[in-house]
């Protein structure tokens, strides 16, 4: 297995969203969260990468303890939660870049072209992240999972949310490509679409709290 989490509980504002969770995702497996809004989710999966302590538990990828190995745990991790993450004033495309120069690769302006038209935004090349709209700044952050390598491990809040048809198709095809390819999948998603490839697995928090 690669990402194991034993016996999680997460306690927000003094009340136990959920506890004894257990979940394993192997490579080329993906693993959907669904529940209720509120139901814990978005809580779920900052746990899973390591931003959020769980109150009780552990989890583990490849074998360690991600508490304890933080720093290779996150070269391997790719995470977009409901906010992009994005540099304002940074143009798309160099968004995409210092993103790749963090991991420790090496980038160029032609490869952030071809991810970003991928999401139909080769016109936004040049322009800041600020003046995109919700949607463009999410095919913005999405784009940098068509930049090889891409990390072993994603984890997707809402990845579909605000897409429109074309980059929805266009994150379909990059998630089934990551799948057959042996990577692994950890994502939440309210609208009815299910990764099609590889062996997906759901997790269900949930009523309404
Ligand atoms: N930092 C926090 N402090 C207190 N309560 C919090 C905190 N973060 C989240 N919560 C509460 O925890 C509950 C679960 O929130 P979370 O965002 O994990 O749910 P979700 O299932 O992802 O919801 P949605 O489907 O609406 O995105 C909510 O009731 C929320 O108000």
């Amino acid at each position: 297995m690669t990402l194991q989490a034993h016996h999680i509980a997460c306690v927000r504002g003094g009340r136990t969203l959920f506890s004894n969770i257990d979940l394993a995702v192997a490579p080329g497996e993906a693993l959907w969260v669904a529940g209720a809004n509120g139901s814990g989710k978005s809580s779920l999966l900052r746990i899973l990468c390591g931003l959020t302590p769980p109150a009780a538990g552990t989890v583990h990828w490849r074998g360690r303890d991600i508490a304890t190995s933080r720093e290779d745990y996150h070269r391997d991790l790719f995470y977009c939660g409901h906010a992009p993450g994005l540099k304002d004033d940074l143009p798309a495309w160099r968004n995409l870049d210092v993103a790749r120069r963090i991991a420790g690769q090496s980038g160029g302006i032609d490869d952030a072209r071809r991810a970003l038209a991928l999401f139909g935004l080769e016109h936004a090349l040049h322009l800041p992240c600020a003046i995109l709209s919700q949607g463009q700044r999410k095919r913005v952050a999405l784009a940098r999972l068509a930049l090889a390598p891409r990390p072993a491990l994603l984890i997707l809040d809402e990845p579909f949310s605000a897409l429109d048809t074309g980059s929805i198709a266009a994150l379909h095809s990059l998630l089934d490509q990551h799948l057959d390819e042996g990577g692994s999948i950890v994502y939440t998603t309210h609208q009815d679409l299910a990764l099609s490839a590889g062996r997906l697995h759901r997790l269900d928090l949930g009523g309404q709290s």
